[in-house]
């Protein structure tokens, strides 16, 4: 059974992210998880803590001479700007005037409309709207990338599954979706400003966010993941909780801002006749072929064998500079909502979150079906499964 948690503040001392059920032998290094951080700090759009916050990574247990051992990992990502928020986010009683100064300099009586700030204060009783914003942030989203790639590793050396994510639509610019990227297409498109995998687009889309970001205004869009290699058979049709498609999709919409989940051409196969919306079987040198990807390589809640391809929708950033309007709970009158900075379209980091996500999914559902406890054995029973289905002619 692979379970995790996170734990953290956006401005507190550190981010801790523990994942439980990795077999041993995965081949694993702080770089590995430095680098997964880093790309989730690449893009256009984010804001100034982008630039002078670094993520600082300890392996702090399950991790032993670059092998993952099978016991808990647990790796911390250090928020470094720490020293300047120690007050604000003592975890002992600080003396009460300070904090009365602060929540009144922070104006966090006035709940930002699109955060969790109102519900929040609602729900768990508090009058200013710190205590919820710092854990809402996405700023926890660094230790999801952080155990994503845990996740990642062991996919590609148990199993040869890679996954890559890319920004399909930023605004109204869409890309042109020809391609699907493989990983091999990993480095280019990291390499793009925006993280889209189609230049021409590309170039749109950027624009589109300096527009916005010219107009005091914020931008969202849509980011695709897509995963190579996944056997058929992983999740289930028995129950609706099992299914593959209900896993990502919750995974996926666990992620801050996101708004609509697609699994393959999701929402385009309603408004497509049913002669047209499947994917047709084949036989193509003995082996059973799809002859198109519509349903995104999960049929009856399994995978199929084919592509994985999930997308998902992320609004536009609601700390919006032209401030939207809000009540101010301490007064009962009408405010502006609170802004100091913010990011301007966040969604090629919501990519990399995005894969992270879904190697999560697919580590936990992988292991279902293959168990093992160290690489080589989730591996033999991985093969042993292949060769199965090639005895019975259904590979
Ligand atoms: C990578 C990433 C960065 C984000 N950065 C910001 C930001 O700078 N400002 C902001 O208002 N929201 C940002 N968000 C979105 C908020 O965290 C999110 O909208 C808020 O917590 C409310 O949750 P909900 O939109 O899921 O309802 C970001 C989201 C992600 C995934
Ligand atoms: C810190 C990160 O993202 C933050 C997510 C976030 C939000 O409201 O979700 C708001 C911003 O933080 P702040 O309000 O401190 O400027 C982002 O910078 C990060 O991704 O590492």
């Amino acid at each position: 059974m692979l379970r995790y948690l996170t734990a953290g503040e956006s401005h507190g001392r550190a981010l801790v992210a523990t994942i439980e059920g990795i077999p041993a032998h995965v081949r694993l290094r702080s770089d590995d998880v430095a680098e997964a951080l880093a790309r989730r700090r690449l893009g256009v759009g984010r804001g100034a803590r982008m630039k002078f916050e670094a993520d600082a990574v300890t392996l702090l247990a399950g991790v032993r001479h670059g092998e993952t051992l099978g016991s808990p990992i647990a790796i911390m990502v250090d928020n470094t700007e720490w020293p300047k928020w120690e007050t604000v986010m003592a975890s002992d009683p600080v003396d009460a005037d300070v904090i009365a100064a602060q929540a009144r300099n922070a104006a966090l009586t006035r709940p930002r409309p699109g955060h969790a700030d109102l519900a929040g204060m609602q729900k768990y009783d508090w009058d200013e709207a710190r205590p919820i914003l710092e854990r809402a942030s996405a700023r926890e989203t660094a230790a999801r990338v952080a155990i994503g790639r845990v996740a990642s590793n062991f996919l590609e050396q148990a199993l040869g599954v890679t996954l890559v994510s890319h920004v399909v639509e930023i605004g109204p610019v869409a890309s042109d979706g020809e391609h699907l990227p493989t990983a091999a297409d990993r480095d280019a498109i990291d390499a793009d400003p925006v993280r889209c995998f189609d230049a021409a687009s590309s170039a749109r889309m950027l624009a589109e966010i300096d527009a916005a970001k010219a107009e005091g205004d914020t931008i969202g869009g849509v980011v695709e993941v897509v995963v190579h290699g996944l056997p058929a058979g992983i999740g289930s049709h028995a129950s609706g909780d099992r299914r593959l498609d209900a896993r990502l999709a919750g995974a996926l919409m666990g992620i801050q801002a996101i708004k609509g989940v697609e699994v393959g051409d999701g929402f385009e196969l309603a408004r497509t006749r049913g002669s047209l919306a499947h994917d047709e079987m084949a036989t193509d040198d003995g082996r059973i072929r799809r002859l198109s990807h519509r349903s995104g390589g999960t049929e009856g809640g399994m995978s199929t064998g084919e592509v994985v391809r999930v997308r998902a929708a992320m609004k536009p950033i609601a700390t919006v500079p032209r401030a939207l309007r809000t009540v101010d709970v301490a007064t009962g009158e009408a405010a502006q909502a609170h802004h100091q900075r913010s990011d301007v379209c966040a969604v090629p980091a919501a990519g990399v979150v995005a894969e992270a996500m879904v190697a999560l999914v697919l580590a936990e559902l992988c292991l279902e079906k293959f168990g093992g406890d160290s690489v080589a054995e989730t591996a033999r029973n991985h093969a042993a499964y292949l060769a199965r289905l090639a005895e019975r002619g259904l590979a």
